[in-house]
């Protein structure tokens, strides 16, 4: 059975992506979604984004880390709503469902601006703070972050003890008042992402400025994304969008095993 794919990035944090609205994908089929990850058997991505029809949403993304498991992922989000409008599923703007709910997004100047959902208030951690943006993130404040042991020191807090369901890890520096610099071990993918959509979200949110109302800018190995937000009376954050590019890299057709794909009868 062929399937045809995309391969998209957003700041070098890449997906395969799949045009599933015919729902032939077999959601529970985990073993696939790791070998299509494969970066050596298989097209090789940090993950894997199914599109599909919605009857409240113009498409709903299902979105699979390179394990298996699932979450929000802020980057895949901005190559799905580019990935819509290649299809032509959307135009310049969008509402869509993730596994988080639903969100706004729109193309502007060739970048995508998706406006982020739910997002826990700030928590401290041992001198570190938490966030949910839709995924957890741990976030460290360090000096000389290109020299940091990302890999090593992101895994030792993913498997800790205090996050029995896991969490990302985000290294944070401060490069000036708005801009800071971000690496991240990711959940899921089990190593550092050149970029991470949820985690540059946190970050900004937990060390990007001390003015509301304003846009951060943040490098990441990957290039460059910015984080615009605003913070209600109650100092609360509110519209938050996270901005950057996705680009369409190539495509390509998948060769599955029967089992992989849901039979047409389901
Ligand atoms: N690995 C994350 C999901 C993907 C997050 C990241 N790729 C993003 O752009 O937000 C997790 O398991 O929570």
């Amino acid at each position: 059975m062929t399937l045809s794919f995309y391969k998209y990035q957003g700041t070098g944090n890449d997906f395969v992506m799949i045009d599933d609205r015919l729902e032939r994908f077999d959601l529970d089929d985990l073993s696939t979604v790791s070998k299509i990850c494969d970066r050596k058997f298989g097209v090789g991505s940090d993950g894997l984004i199914l599109i599909r029809n919605h009857p409240e949403y113009d498409f709903e993304m299902i979105y699979y880390n390179a394990d298996g498991s699932q979450s929000m992922c802020g980057n895949g989000a901005r190559c799905a709503v580019a990935f819509s409008h290649l299809l032509g599923i959307i135009g310049l703007e969008t509402s869509f469902l993730a596994i988080d709910g639903g969100h706004k997004a729109k193309i502007v100047d060739g970048k995508v601006e998706l406006l982020m959902g739910e997002i826990s208030k700030p928590k401290e951690v041992e001198g570190d703070v938490f966030i949910n943006t839709g995924s957890p993130h741990h976030l460290r404040k360090v000096e000389q972050i290109r020299d940091y042991p990302v890999v090593e020191e992101g895994s030792r807090i993913r498997y800790s003890e205090r996050y029995p369901e896991g969490t990302n890890v985000n290294f944070v520096e401060a490069i000036d008042e708005n801009e800071i610099f971000v690496r991240t071990y990711e959940r899921g993918v089990e190593n550092e992402t050149l970029s991470c959509g949820t985690g540059v979200t946190a970050a900004a949110l937990a060390f990007g400025t001390k003015n509301p109302n304003q846009t951060v800018a943040i490098k990441t190995l990957g290039g460059d994304l910015a984080v615009r937000y605003s913070l209600n009376e109650d100092h609360e954050f509110e519209d938050v969008w996270l901005i950057g590019p996705a680009e369409k890299v190539f495509e390509g057709t998948l060769e599955l095993n029967e089992e992989s794909v849901a039979e047409q009868s389901h």
